[in-house]
């Protein structure tokens, strides 16, 4: 029997009330549906209110979902069951000063009920994990940003979840603290784990993930590996190598509703940069061209990066309430 998904969610809603009468709503979630296989490593990008952070409270079972269905590993998303196997690395996670990384390991492990020779093989283990193994004696007062967070992920892991879900896990570190993160999460796909994680940090996310799920105002815009992605973009740059390029080729572009520059290569050549260009502004880009008396040599589409990608799906809109 194939395993079941790690993350299914089906037509999620979500509508927040507000107001005294509770008459002022919100539509956090409209409709998301999105599937998280066992073992890959997703990503869960959008702008700021795009309900990323409601929809990862739905998961955990702290916010409840209006309509549509959502699961993890095969149980209700919020179940007891469902809940013990998964792990959660909070935003800023701050672990009181007093501890130790080994006696704040302790407590956690305490509140999900581990045995004392649970808590201390884990401890181990995750300590050596997470780089700390030699500093679980000193005050968690004296952790750097990185190190508090390399904690958190072993908090995170300590009952040993099949999936793990991580709100922002390298938010304000420096780039060796991100790469040290990044390298724990490589781990525990080498482990099996499934990482489902939420980032601003594009240009990182793009290395660390299998797929990914771009949100806005509450709806996925696209969803899939950064080839898809890029395959279902219609908005990819285009570069067109040109001789006898006219010198109003710029007015005779905009004339066709194309926006380009130009640069030139060398006396024989131009070059006509298309910054977004789907395939109806690059075939009239073409007819305009040829009619001005320019011949085109090449044509590059540019790959575009998971930033581009994401700019291109999340334009700014005015915030929406019901
Ligand atoms: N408790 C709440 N009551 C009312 N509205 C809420 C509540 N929580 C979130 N919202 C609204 O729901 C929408 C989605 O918010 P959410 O926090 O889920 O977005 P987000 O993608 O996590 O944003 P950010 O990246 O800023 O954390 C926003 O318009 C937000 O104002």
């Amino acid at each position: 029997m194939d395993s079941p998904l790690a993350i299914d969610i089906q037509d999620l809603r979500k509508t927040y009330r507000e107001g005294i009468f509770r008459k002022r709503r919100q539509q956090a979630l409209r409709g998301v549906s999105l599937d998280v296989r066992p073992g890959e490593v997703f990503g869960l990008l959008g702008p700021n209110g795009a309900g990323k952070t409601t929809m990862i409270k739905i998961l955990l079972g702290i916010v409840h979902k209006s309509s549509g269905t959502a699961s993890l590993l095969g149980h209700a998303a919020g179940s007891q069951i469902s809940r013990s196997r998964v792990g959660y690395l909070p935003e800023n996670l701050r672990v009181a000063r007093h501890h130790t990384a080994r006696t704040a390991l302790n407590f956690y492990g305490r509140l999900s009920r581990m045995s004392t020779q649970q808590i201390a093989r884990r401890s181990d283990e995750l300590l050596e994990l997470v780089g700390l193994r030699h500093r679980d004696r000193e005050s968690v007062r004296g952790f750097s940003k990185g190190m508090g967070q390399r904690l958190g992920l072993a908090q995170a892991l300590l009952h040993d979840p099949d999936l793990l879900i991580l709100d922002e896990p390298t938010d304000g570190l420096d780039p060796l603290g991100r790469s040290q993160v990044r390298d724990i999460i490589n781990q525990l796909k080498g482990q099996g784990k499934t990482i489902f994680l939420n980032s601003h940090i594009l240009q990182e996310v793009e290395t660390i993930c299998d797929r990914f799920a771009i949100l806005a105002q509450g709806e996925v815009r696209a969803i899939g590996s950064i080839d898809d992605l890029r395959g279902t973009n219609a908005e990819t740059a285009a570069t067109l190598i040109v001789s006898h390029l006219p010198s109003d080729a710029i007015e005779k572009l905009a004339q066709a509703d194309v926006t380009a520059t130009t640069e030139t290569i060398n006396p024989d050549l131009q070059r006509v940069l298309i910054d977004r260009c789907p395939q109806a502004d690059l075939d009239r880009a073409v007819d305009a061209l040829r009619a001005a008396g320019a011949s085109i040599h090449q044509i590059q589409r540019g790959t575009s990066t998971l930033e581009q990608i994401f700019l291109s799906l999340v334009q700014p809109q005015p915030p929406e309430s019901l």
